[in-house]
Parts: structure tokens; sequence; C-alpha cells
């Protein structure tokens, strides 16, 4: 794998190593390394089929490797006690694609569910309490904590989704396409509410997307799968300098442009005075690049959107 900003000193919450996934005869993934770096939102694509959604269930436990270890938080998992396992799962949060709620729970009892299993102890209305601020924190009106999933629109269902997967305060958080079937504007502002929170709450993010305006919008950096493994980490515009074919036609190709092109002009109409010389400012220790995309800005009112 090639690792593009090696310079990093700081501590991974997530370490995959040498990762081995398998169905029977069908290799998905073989010698899949990913360092996920502390507070920064790391965006994940790859073609469809590559093993995006079988590498992040690897990595919370949802699914056994046939070799290779995962490292979460400092526990290597499957050496886990059952007591580290329940620990650990309450320091994460994750958004399955389509929010995976109960459907005969109201949003506020969604987001209680969590609660109730690993605090039991905190009383009824405490517990209410918490599930409607997290339900503000998600950016719904309080009222939606009274309603069932099939009241709410899809962008609507997805901030649902993201309150009960904040609900624990978690240190992680895992999203799986998590703008997919929004409208622009809807997009826009769900990645604009993910780059807030994690800045807010200074949590790790590991986001799986096809969303390439998500990738320029919120990513610090993005990790491309293909081959059965990470085939290189970095910025982007660290990647769009390597000569890999499917980089290449992905970030360069006709929806790869008109996504940069949005966020260059959502850049200049953010911040009209020229770039100090040098180029941008330095983020999170990367090299500053240049062409004038700050991959770890949002852009809240990026609205022309293109999905790879
Ligand atoms: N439980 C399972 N049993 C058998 N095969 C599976 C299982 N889960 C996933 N697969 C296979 O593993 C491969 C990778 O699936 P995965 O859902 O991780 O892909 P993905 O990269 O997330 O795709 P997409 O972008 O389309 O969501 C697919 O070929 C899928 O059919």
């Amino acid at each position: 794998m090639m690792d593009l900003s090696d310079d990093y000193k700081g501590e991974y919450p997530i370490l995959v190593e040498g990762l081995r996934n398998s169905f029977g005869e069908h290799v998905i993934h073989e010698g899949l390394d990913l360092k996920v770096r502390k507070g920064e939102v790391l965006g994940v694509v790859g073609g469809s089929g590559t093993g995006k959604s079988v590498l992040m269930r690897s990595i919370i436990g949802l699914q056994q490797p046939t070799d290779g270890s995962i490292t979460v938080l400092g526990h290597k998992m499957g050496d886990a006690t059952e007591e580290d396992a329940v620990d650990l799962r309450s320091r994460w949060g994750v958004l399955f694609q389509g929010g995976a709620l109960f459907s005969t729970l109201t949003v506020g009892e969604n987001v209680e569910v969590p609660l109730k299993q690993f605090f039991p102890e905190i009383t009824d209305d405490l517990r209410a309490e918490i599930a409607r601020f997290k339900v503000r924190l998600s950016g719904l009106p309080e009222s939606a904590a009274f309603k069932f999933p099939s009241e709410l629109s899809g962008g609507m269902k997805k901030r649902a989704g993201l309150a009960r997967a904040l609900a624990l305060d978690p240190e992680l958080l895992f999203l799986d396409e998590p703008t997919a079937g929004l409208d622009p504007i809807g997009a826009a502002a769900f990645d604009s509410l993910t780059r807030e929170l994690k800045e807010t709450l200074g949590l790790t993010v590991f986001l799986i997307t096809h969303d390439l305006d998500t990738l320029y919008a919120i990513c610090d950096r993005v990790a491309v799968l293909a081959d059965k493994k990470v085939i290189a980490v970095g910025t982007i515009p660290e990647l769009l300098a390597l000569d890999h074919p499917w980089i290449q036609e992905y970030f360069n190709g006709p929806r790869g442009r008109a996504a940069l092109d949005s966020k260059k002009e959502t850049a200049v109409k953010d911040d009209p005075a020229p770039a100090p010389k040098g180029g941008a400012p330095e983020h999170d220790g990367e090299a500053a690049v240049e062409t004038g995309v700050e991959t770890g800005s949002p852009s809240p009112m990026d609205s022309s959107r293109s999905e790879a």
C-alpha cells in the first residue's frame, strides 16, 4: 500500500494489518493494510464490490476475517475479552446504509436503544432527554424524536440514524454511504453536519462513499480500495499525482473534474482573498497543495454534487 502522507506521528485509532476476507472461494481482501489517524475524516472509495462495507464490518467485529489483525482503540479485535469488546462497542457509532432504524420504534426510542443496552442504570426520563439532545445534535427538530421512521424523509432518516450512532458519545464514527439517495442540497447539508460534529466532538470518521463532492468537501484523506487491498491513502492532490488507471479515471473523469470545479468555485466564494504565496495553509501536517483544494475545509453551500 502506498501511504502518501507518512509523516504522521500521532496515534492510529484503527490499524488494519494483512487483512484477508473471503466468502468460500471468493477472496475479497488479501494483505490489506490501513491506518486511520486520530481526528481525521478518512474517505474510503473503490469500485462496487471491492469490499468497502466488508472492511467496515471487519473493523467493527461483524465480520470475522480469515487472516490478519485489526486493532481498534488499542484493542486487538478477536483477542479482546468480552468486557473489552463491550467497552469497545460503546466507543464507536455506526450509520449503516439506509439508516437501519427499527421501524416500530420512534426516532427517540431508536436513539435510546444503545443507551438502554450500555447504560441500563440511567432513569427513563434522563434516557429520553439524552435521546432528544442527540436528535437536536443531528440537526433534526426535537419533535422528530416522537415520529416513526416511516414519517421521515430520506434526509431526516439519515440524521435519525446519525443521532443513534452518536447516542453513546463515540470516539469513532463509521458512516456507510451517508449521502446516497439524498438530493444535492440535503447531501451537502449532511456533509457540513458531519464535518461540524467531527470538529466539535473530536471524532475520528471512517466514511465509505461514492460521492465525489463529499470527498472534496469533508475528507482529510482518502483510501482507495482496488485489487483486494488499499492501494493508496493520501489527500486528493496526492492521489491525483499517482498514475493508477482507476484513480485517474475516478478523480479525473468528467464527474471528478466537475466535483473539483465546484469545490474551487465554493473556495473562491468563501474566501475571495488571494492565497498566500507558497500555497494553501498546512493542514494536519500535510504539505500545501497546488490546486487550491483544501481537503480539510467543509463547503456548506456546495450544492452541485457528482456521484462516481
Ligand atoms: N455475507 C456475505 N456472504 C457472501 N458474500 C458477501 C457477503 N458480504 C459481502 N459479500 C461479497 O463481498 C463483496 C464485497 O462486498 P461489499 O458490500 O463490501 O462491497 P462494497 O465495496 O461495499 O460495494 P458497494 O460499493 O456496491 O456497496 C461482494 O462481492 C459481495 O457480494
